[in-house]
């Protein structure tokens, strides 16, 4: 009996000190947690101070390279190399004067970034993946792709079509990384929503992408709603996808790239004369810190930036070419206003600026990548292209607020 007494007293003793490392251990996990909720919230001021630093509108510029397919001479391109990144492309072009003497032509361009024909989707990516880090913390961010058809807009958005993890391109590489960070932060309480919509602008009139029968859609009419609270877009009437994990984003593209080539069939080549936005948004509560995070990113490949010469396109053509020039020329100026920091910025002026609103004004991280092809016949398109982008290098969007 009395050793049994003993025994149960010993068993009580170590219940109590067990117990007592229990709490001592709760007690330094929520030191912890707390601890790595500020730090956390550090690095998002850190990271926001170097991206304000960098400058909240950022241009690359993307030399894609030669094709298999492609037999015609390469334009005279250098990429004077500077370290850490090569921030310069010069252009030699030969031109004649009235008497018919050749003489050269060199013009040099400065962008944030400048990637040369042997550039990988992954290095591209590495610079985007700051943008898609301020969305998770926050803020707004817009990707847009310019350049002329055939430019390599398309193979940097989206990837190739039969993409390998080496060859996709920004989108679906910005949604994993979402993913990746959100599954971090679960570690500090935080739990995210997300979800995408998928349209194309066409002859300045909204297209839904996301939709099973693209027949079904006759004569709807989408609108753009600015939820000015959030600082958030979307489209009304068109399929919205909860992004929830990999697979709904796969579907979600696979469904965007059918319903384009549908309409390509119908139009020829319709896929280079619309503009397509992949436009997600993120929402994040902290239950712990009682803290929420709203954030949106559009990812837009934008309708092929060359000129149509008025001779040459007649009908539904010319009409496009039209809707182009103008939502690009307004696009210009919509950036212009923001460079001069003007109060009347009128994005109303055609569905493009007015959809990108929240992703371009003072609450935005915007990422623009000129795409330019290799080939000496694409010099004058080349270089239209290299002086938009100058122009939008530019310009100044002011300091990024959260939402
Ligand atoms: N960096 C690259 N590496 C390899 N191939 C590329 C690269 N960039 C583009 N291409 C290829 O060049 C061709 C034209 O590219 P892409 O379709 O992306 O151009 P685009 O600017 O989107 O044209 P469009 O305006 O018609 O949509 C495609 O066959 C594409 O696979």
């Amino acid at each position: 009996m009395k050793a049994y007494r003993c025994e149960l007293e010993i068993a009580n003793e170590n219940i109590t000190n067990q117990s007592e490392k229990i709490t001592n251990n709760i007690n330094q996990i929520q030191e912890f947690t707390s601890k790595l909720q500020e730090y956390e919230r550090l690095r998002r001021k850190l990271h926001n101070d170097v991206q304000d630093l960098k400058g909240n509108i950022r241009v690359f510029c993307r030399v894609r390279p030669l094709l298999d397919s492609e037999s015609q001479n390469i334009a005279n391109f250098k990429f004077p190399k500077e370290i850490p990144f090569n921030r310069k492309i010069s252009l030699i072009s030969t031109k004649a004067n009235y008497l018919g003497e050749k003489k050269e032509i060199f013009k040099e361009y400065q962008f944030d970034q400048v990637f040369d024909t042997f550039a990988t989707q992954k290095d591209i990516f590495s610079e985007v993946a700051h943008i898609v880090q301020s969305v998770v913390d926050g803020y707004n961010g817009c990707i847009f792709a310019y350049g002329q058809t055939g430019a390599g807009k398309t193979y940097t958005m989206t990837g190739p079509t039969n993409a390998t993890p080496e060859t996709e391109g920004m989108i679906p590489r910005a949604v994993r990384l979402i993913y990746d960070i959100i599954q971090d932060l679960k570690t500090q309480c935080w739990k995210f929503t997300l979800e995408g919509q998928f349209i194309e602008i066409y002859n300045d009139s909204i297209r839904d992408l996301l939709v099973a029968d693209p027949s079904s859609t006759n004569g709807v009419k989408h609108k753009t709603i600015h939820d000015e609270r959030t600082g958030t877009t979307r489209i009304s009437k068109a399929t919205t996808v909860d992004l929830d994990c990999p697979s709904t984003l796969n579907q979600a593209l696979k469904t965007a790239a059918h319903n384009r080539a549908v309409a390509a069939t119908k139009c020829n080549a319709h896929s280079s004369r619309s503009h397509s936005v992949f436009m997600i948004r993120l929402r994040g509560t902290n239950d712990n810190s009682n803290e929420t995070r709203i954030g949106s990113l559009n990812l837009i490949d934008l309708a092929g930036s060359e000129r149509l010469s008025k001779s040459e396109s007649k009908g539904d053509q010319l009409q496009e070419a039209k809707h182009i020039n103008s939502s690009l020329s307004h696009l210009k100026t919509v950036i212009q206003g923001i460079k001069k920091d003007s109060c009347h910025i009128n994005f109303r002026d055609s569905s493009l600026t007015w959809l990108l609103k929240n992703s371009l004004g003072g609450n935005a991280k915007v990422l623009m990548l000129v795409n330019i092809s290799p080939l000496e016949s694409s010099l004058s398109e080349t270089e239209s292209s290299l002086e938009f982008a100058r122009m939008v290098n530019s310009a100044h969007v002011g300091t990024a607020h959260k939402n």
